[in-house]
């Protein structure tokens, strides 16, 4: 509305001087060629129970999915990971155009957006925030958004945003199962130990980043644009784009491929 005076340069969050550890950084560029493939990796078991999505929140980032992760009724294991890891949100990164918007890249292609589920080791921990602390903590399970077909399992979301405009806002959200969201085929992944690639930036992920893409319409993109930065009090709103970090020097890690 006219009295929204809308801008999208701003500054999310500081990138901090000195970042704990800092050689564990994320996101980062996926080199194809210097991936090592490890026969050893397991297949990706998600098994997520619809029943524990309860909200959408705006949280002047991004907007997150939560999941009830009280119990383990909606987890993730296998792949890379030794432990299982409990489903507690879901949240993408996203560009004010389609030329970009991830925040991984493979050979430096740029993806419209990119999908985070973020999960956390239920096994060694008692809470998200304990484990956000911990190098073996989080799962992420990362999947890259091209401009294409309407996305119907995505659209009950979209049509959920508006509600979530602002920053601080949260609207009731059941029954979504974010296995709608994954590829066809998650079998193939990267996997590589980095960090969140929000505040607090710990290291403390094992990335598991989808080879194969999903499709949402252009559209479907244009709303999740419409959201903003800014809170309903603020007088200069902001539009909710380009809230993905500045790569990170992968600084010798390995990078896994579970296909050759
Ligand atoms: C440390 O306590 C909270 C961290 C939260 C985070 C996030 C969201 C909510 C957090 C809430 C935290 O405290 S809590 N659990 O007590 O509400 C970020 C969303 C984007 C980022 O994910 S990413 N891109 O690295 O995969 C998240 C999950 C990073 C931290
Ligand atoms: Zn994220």
């Amino acid at each position: 509305s006219s009295k929204y005076v809308l801008s999208h340069m701003h500054p999310m969050w500081q990138e901090p001087l000195a970042i704990p550890g800092g050689d564990r950084q994320s996101p980062i560029d996926i080199v194809v060629r210097k991936s090592l493939f490890d026969p050893h990796l397991k297949p990706l078991v998600p098994a997520y129970d619809p029943q524990t999505c309860q909200q959408i929140w705006n949280n002047g980032y991004s907007f997150l999915v939560e999941y009830d992760d009280t119990t383990d009724k909606s987890t993730l294991k296998g792949g890379p990971l030794e432990d299982q890891f409990r489903l507690c949100q879901f949240h993408f990164h996203w560009g004010e155009s389609n030329a970009w918007g991830s925040e991984h890249t493979v050979d430096r292609k740029l993806f419209p957006a990119e999908l985070h589920i973020v999960h956390w080791n239920a096994e060694k921990y008692d809470l998200f925030e304990e484990a956000v602390m911990e190098e073996n903590g989080l799962a992420v399970i990362g999947v890259f958004l091209k401009i294409g077909k309407r996305h119907e399992g995505l659209q009950k979301l979209v049509d959920a945003l508006p509600a979530v405009r602002h920053k601080d806002s949260m609207v009731d959200f059941e029954r979504f199962n974010p296995a709608c969201l994954l590829p066809s085929n998650i079998n193939d992944y990267w996997t590589y130990h980095g960090s969140l690639t929000t505040p607090p930036l710990t290291e403390a992920v094992t990335w598991i980043v989808m080879k194969q893409h999903i499709e949402v319409s252009h559209d479907q993109l244009a709303v999740f644009r419409s959201l903003l930065f800014t809170s309903a009090e603020e007088e200069v709103q902001k539009g909710m784009v380009n809230n993905f970090r500045v790569q990170q020097p992968l600084r010798g890690r390995p990078i896994r491929s579970s296909f050759s």
